[in-house]
């Protein structure tokens, strides 16, 4: 298993930069690159890091995507003056030549392909490439969008023809719809193309009809292009992983890539004045995190888009540090995803529901019933005359952010409790291998467990000799609940007792939602407390009593894959409203698990 992160820089790449007065073009500075590099110095991440030089892409390289016509274009432009670099700039839309661009562009490819081939040799496990000019709105034929080559498109086809690849994910997290990468793959089935995208009902740049959730690919690429628009600005943390959970990871997990490639754009990050999203650096650790459970971990991220230099290189350094497997921090805050999001959600499931099993039960009705399409709703008009304050407060408005990112990112890198476990080790002798991180709690004494049992849980606990196994658990238990852990494990013989009693228990102390994923069978349900508890049951034989309860599902392992349920568990948090307290894992076998078909309660 190869293990280490690439880091692919060059400082060369941050000569290309706009040499006339264009307001749009204005935001793909050099600083993009070199404020990203200066924060991952500051967080002594590039020690950390593989680094890995880049190189020029060759010319064969970037003819695998683009034409020749292209190419020559490009390449007559490094010998052009001023002027003439304006001129043939004005034929792209927002697209700005500079003397320096073609090696800017070709060393922005050669950085991608190194990246590919660090990984699949299994020299790193995974790595990020920070590079510009961007790549994802470059086409075969055309320019566009800051872009000459289309880097990650380059890196797809590269991947495919060196190491005879079959299946590719392709990522596209920046705010704006690589429309390039999905000309180049829209009929390509070996390459599944995933974006997310500020849409507004194709009013937003580039405005484009193929951008919308109903475009899923052409002739025997059909469901390999996956389009997910946002249709109001603003989305956050909630919107960002629902659309992982309900989604992306759902079908990538069917796909099971090979390799992950990202278009990896932070314009989706807070402050960004393109984006003006809400979501906060530590997203990006999290969908990084997820992506590195597919290919086995190999995931090469590739830099797009991100105009708040703050926020860029927060972000950048969020995904570095999550390649390098830093544990992910805490996710806080709203999360459950707005009305907007859930009807984008649904109607890009609805879309691809005859190309995945995943989705195969999928409720289509609604799309019949327009009424629930928000665009009908009355939609905020905007008058020109704000344009222009809209960019002053703009201004102000990056201040802001600025201000907001350090006090938040400080509370990320250093949480308050720091994540601690609780565990009961019996003997002292093997406290001592633990990490520091874990605290050695006492068991609860036998007279404190009776006289909570027969005070509250006599009904669940009927033999004495459970009693003993209670200890333990009610000892972790109440550093949890008493918020002096994050977390504990602790054993016990009679599971089932012990996961009633602690439910009852974190009910009783007050907690409203309390997440219970049970595997193994069960002597008793415990009841699901009027909807403070959801529980997760995955066993062999049908329970005996129907509970007929939403909060308890209960699913035959024999028939599902671990990767169904994971996805399961995430969608039921997701529904579970915003969050739960507290989550138990009471594992007691093991089974191994084939696919066959989803039977839920
Ligand atoms: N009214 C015209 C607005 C034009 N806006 C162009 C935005 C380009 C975005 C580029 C990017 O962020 O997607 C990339 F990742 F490629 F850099
Ligand atoms: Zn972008």
């Amino acid at each position: 298993m190869a293990s280490g992160t690439a880091l692919i820089y060059d400082e060369e790449m941050t000569s290309h930069k706009l040499l006339w007065n264009d307001p749009i073009c204005d935001i793909e500075v050099p600083e993009r690159l070199s404020f990203s590099y200066e924060q991952l110095k500051c967080y002594h991440l590039v020690e950390r890091c593989v680094c890995v030089p880049a190189r020029e892409g060759s010319e064969e390289e970037i003819l695998l995507v683009h034409s020749s016509e292209h190419l020559e274009v490009a390449k007559s432009t490094q010998t052009m003056n001023e002027e003439e670099l304006k001129r043939v700039s004005g034929n792209y839309d927002a697209f700005f030549f500079h003397p320096s661009t073609y090696r800017c562009a070709r060393i922005a490819v050669g950085a991608g392909l190194q990246l590919v081939d660090s990984v699949m040799s299994g020299k790193v496990c995974n790595g990020m490439a920070l590079v510009r000019p961007p790549g994802h709105h470059s086409q075969r034929n055309a320019a566009n969008g800051f872009c000459l080559f289309n880097n990650v498109a380059i890196a797809a086809e590269y991947a495919k023809r060196k190491y005879g690849l079959q299946r590719i994910l392709i990522v596209d997290w920046d705010v704006h719809h690589g429309q390039g990468t999905q000309y180049i793959f829209e009929e390509d089935p070996s390459v599944l193309y995933f974006s997310w995208h500020r849409y507004e009902h194709q009013e937003f740049w580039p405005s484009l009809k193929e951008s919308d959730y109903d475009a899923v690919g052409l002739g025997r690429g059909k469901g390999s292009n996956i389009n997910l628009p946002w249709n109001k600005v603003g989305m956050g943390n909630s919107d960002y992983l629902a659309a992982f959970f309900h989604v992306l990871l759902p079908v990538a997990f069917e796909f099971d890539p090979e390799l992950v490639l990202v278009s990896s754009g932070y314009d989706s990050g807070i402050g960004d004045p393109e984006g003006q999203m809400n979501a906060t650096p530590d997203v990006f650790a999290h969908l990084t995190h997820f992506l590195m459970q597919l290919a086995n971990g190999k995931l090469c991220v590739i830099l797009e888009g991100g105009y708040h230099l703050k926020s860029l290189s927060e972000s950048v350094c969020m995904t570095v540090k999550t390649l390098l497997g830093d544990p992910v921090p805490q996710i806080t805050g709203e999360m459950a995803p707005c009305l907007s999001a859930i009807e984008s959600i649904q109607n890009v499931r609805a879309a691809h529901k005859p190309y995945w099993k995943c989705l195969m039960y999928e409720d289509t009705s609604f799309l019949q019933n327009l009424s629930t399409k928000s665009h009908l709703l009355e939609k905020v008009n905007t008058n020109p005359s704000t344009e222009h304050e809209s960019k002053i407060t703009n201004k102000d408005e990056m201040v802001k952010v600025e201000r907001f990112l350090e006090l938040h990112m400080k509370n990320i890198l250093f949480p308050v409790p720091p994540i601690k476990t609780a565990a009961t080790i019996e003997s002292e002798a093997s406290a001592h291998l633990l990490p520091l991180s874990v605290r050695v709690v006492k068991e609860m004494d036998m007279n404190e467990v009776k006289a909570l049992v027969s005070a509250f849980y006599a009904d669940l606990v009927k033999e004495d000799e459970t009693l003993l196994s209670l200890g333990s658990m009610l000892a972790v238990l109440d550093k949890i609940l008493t918020k002096q852990v994050c977390n504990g494990i602790a054993e016990s013989p009679t599971a089932s007792v012990s996961v009633a009693v602690a439910l009852r228990h974190s009910v009783r102390f007050g907690f409203q939602r309390v997440l219970c994923i049970f595997v193994g069978d069960m002597e008793i349900i415990p009841n699901t407390e009027d909807g403070r508890i959801l529980m997760i049951h995955i066993c062999e034989k049908q329970q005996s009593e129907k509970t007929n309860s939403k909060h308890y599902i209960s699913l035959n392992w024999k028939e599902v894959r671990f990767t169904f349920i994971r996805s399961l568990v995430y969608v039921r948090m997701h529904r579970f409203e915003e969050n739960f307290s507290s989550c138990y894992f009471s594992s007691s076998r093991r089974q191994s698990h084939s696919v066959k078909r989803v039977r839920r309660r």
